[in-house]
């Protein structure tokens, strides 16, 4: 085994020949040289160590990049500084051509030859050429640099005395082989024909093949950069890779949602900041409140007083203090008080988010619900309902020649329902309507069969509307009292889905008040999700 040598070819490592320089498997530690690292590299990802079979990772998919085992580089360098000048070239360069032709050893096929032995016509390796003509008889025999071994002797397969030296390059010709001897040329099949000096044919030959394996090492250096760029993008997505672009990335992620999270929670703040000044402020206002009752009570504690004692004062004195009495009674009875009502003593603290998440307190959130539908579908009789006045099933129909507005107050908003006329003269003044309303309600009478489709179509109109834009429609079908007339009712419901536009549709009944309650909750859902606030 050679002292400074890769334990895998057994080669000499070498400061100055690139392929032998020798590299650290950082895996395991042990040190082969770069060829024999290029040749065991798994997919230019990964190397096997040779000696425990423990992996490395190629850093980059790049050989190169490998660390160096400079402590033996060292060495190396020393040992080559003790070497005499005229054994130095001998000692970097002497196989270096032979290497080249990257052919084995014959008697180790691990080993590259780079010696020829012309008695034994084989190829060694340095170390196998001397340990295999180590005895005195085979010492003897021939051996020269691969490069050296003589080219050899072709025979004419016909005339077999005699060499082959010429190719036929004929264009007609028909023989077997295009080689041919002396007697082929002037006696044989090739006689006449056109041929070329067999060295100059090789030569030609082996020109072009320079030539691709020109190209083919261009093309190799490309295919080897792409390679390598795989491997690098590889290794930078790679999950674990500290310095990978995965992991900035995710990095970079991560630092968004700690910010959102950090900006979440100085807005949380803010927002409970609020609330407290808030109740600060109304618990200020009920302190200058309560001292305000509390002097009106002394007030009215002291005239009380002196008008009691005034009841058991003698006559003549009661009626000397006549005018004082009547007009303390008087002036204190006369003093304007405030006594907060119910609401301004209600602990609750209502709220709501708008987009920004901002919290806002207090008042009701205001918006606008208009009601269409056909004449008769029962708009004015679900307000009504909402309003807890009883419906009559059997009252006269009432026909709404304008609009009348009612408002009712349901969780967080304060629900202005405009009920919107419906007879057919009226149904061109609905978009001055529904033009700044926040939601859409419109009414179907359930039982009116024969006015379904014109419903429909009247629903389709307001709902191609531009002005009706975002703004979400809800579809009450009224008058589900029981006498449910089925087949019909599926009949609207596929009209309902075949309109192009997107609504929500519930079953009410004005008369009962059923799911009328639900529909008033879907619409307060549904503005909560449009404007960003809660309901509360
Ligand atoms: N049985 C029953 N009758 C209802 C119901 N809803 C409305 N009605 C009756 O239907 C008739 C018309 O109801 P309205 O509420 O006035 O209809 P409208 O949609 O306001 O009609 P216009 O104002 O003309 O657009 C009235 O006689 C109501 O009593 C219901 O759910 N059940
Ligand atoms: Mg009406």
């Amino acid at each position: 085994m050679n002292e400074y040598g890769c334990n895998v070819c057994n080669e000499e490592y070498s400061a100055r020949d690139p392929l032998k320089c020798p590299r650290v498997l950082t895996g395991c530690g042990h040190t082969i040289c770069h060829s024999c690292a290029m040749t065991i590299a798994a997919r230019n990802i990964s190397i096997f160590c040779p000696f425990d079979r423990t992996t490395t990772q190629i850093p980059g998919g790049d050989i190169k990049n490998l660390k160096k085992n400079f402590a033996l580089l060292e060495l190396l360098e020393k040992i080559y500084e003790g070497i005499p000048d005229s054994e130095k070239l001998i000692k970097i360069d002497k196989f270096s051509k032979e290497r080249l032709l990257n052919l084995e050893c014959d008697e180790n096929s691990e080993h590259v030859a780079v010696i020829y032995c012309t008695v034994c016509d084989s190829n060694f390796c340095e170390r196998c050429s001397e340990l295999s003509h180590s005895t005195n008889v085979l010492s003897k025999h021939r051996r020269v640099p691969l490069t050296e071994k003589p080219a050899p002797v072709i025979h004419c397969r016909l005339h077999s005395s005699y060499i082959v030296e010429f190719v036929c390059k004929e264009v007609s010709c028909d023989n077997e082989s295009p080689l041919m001897c002396l007697m082929c040329r002037d006696y044989g099949r090739h006689k006449g024909h056109c041929h070329v000096l067999i060295d100059i044919e090789v030569e030609d030959l082996r020109e072009k093949v320079r030539e691709h394996l020109g190209e083919l090492a261009r093309q190799s250096d490309v295919v080897n950069t792409a390679l390598s760029n795989i491997n690098n993008t590889i290794h930078e997505l790679s999950p674990g890779e500290e310095d990978g672009s995965l992991e900035e990335t995710k990095q970079e992620v991560r630092n968004h949602f700690q910010r959102l999270r950090a900006a979440l929670e100085r807005e949380e703040a803010d927002a409970v900041d609020t609330v407290d000044r808030y109740a600060r402020n109304r618990i200020d206002n009920l302190l200058t409140q309560k001292e305000r009752l509390e002097a009106f009570s002394t007030k009215i504690g002291s005239t009380c007083v002196t008008l009691q004692q005034a009841l058991i004062m003698e006559k003549a004195k009661i009626l000397d203090r006549k005018d004082d009495l009547l007009a303390l009674a008087e002036s204190t009875a006369a003093e304007q008080t405030s006594v907060p009502d119910q609401t301004q003593l209600s602990t609750r603290i209502a709220f709501s988010f708008s987009n920004d998440r901002k919290l806002h307190i207090g008042d009701f959130i205001e918006s606008r619900v208009v009601l269409l539908g056909l004449d008769g579908a029962g708009k004015t009789s679900i307000v009504r309902r909402l309003k807890k006045v009883r419906i009559d099933a059997v009252m006269a129909p009432h026909p709404t020649s304008g609009f009348n507005i009612e408002t009712i107050h349901y969780k967080n908003y304060r629900l202005n329902f405009w009920d919107v006329g419906g007879l057919p003269k009226l149904r061109h003044l609905w978009k001055h309507y529904y033009s700044n309303a926040q939601a859409i309600f419109y009414v179907i009478d359930g039982h009116a069969v024969e006015r379904f489709t014109e419903a429909i179509k009247e629903l389709n109109k307001v709902m191609s509307d531009p002005l009706v834009g975002t703004c979400p429609v809800f579809v009450g079908i009224n008058r589900r009292d029981g006498s449910a007339l089925n087949g019909h009712m599926d009949a609207l419901l596929s009209q309902l889905e075949t309109l192009p536009f997107q609504h929500h549709f519930h079953f009410c009944d004005a008369a009962t008040g059923s799911g009328i309650d639900q529909i008033i909750d879907q619409i307060t859902i549904c503005l909560s999700r449009l404007n960003g606030t809660c309901p509360v």
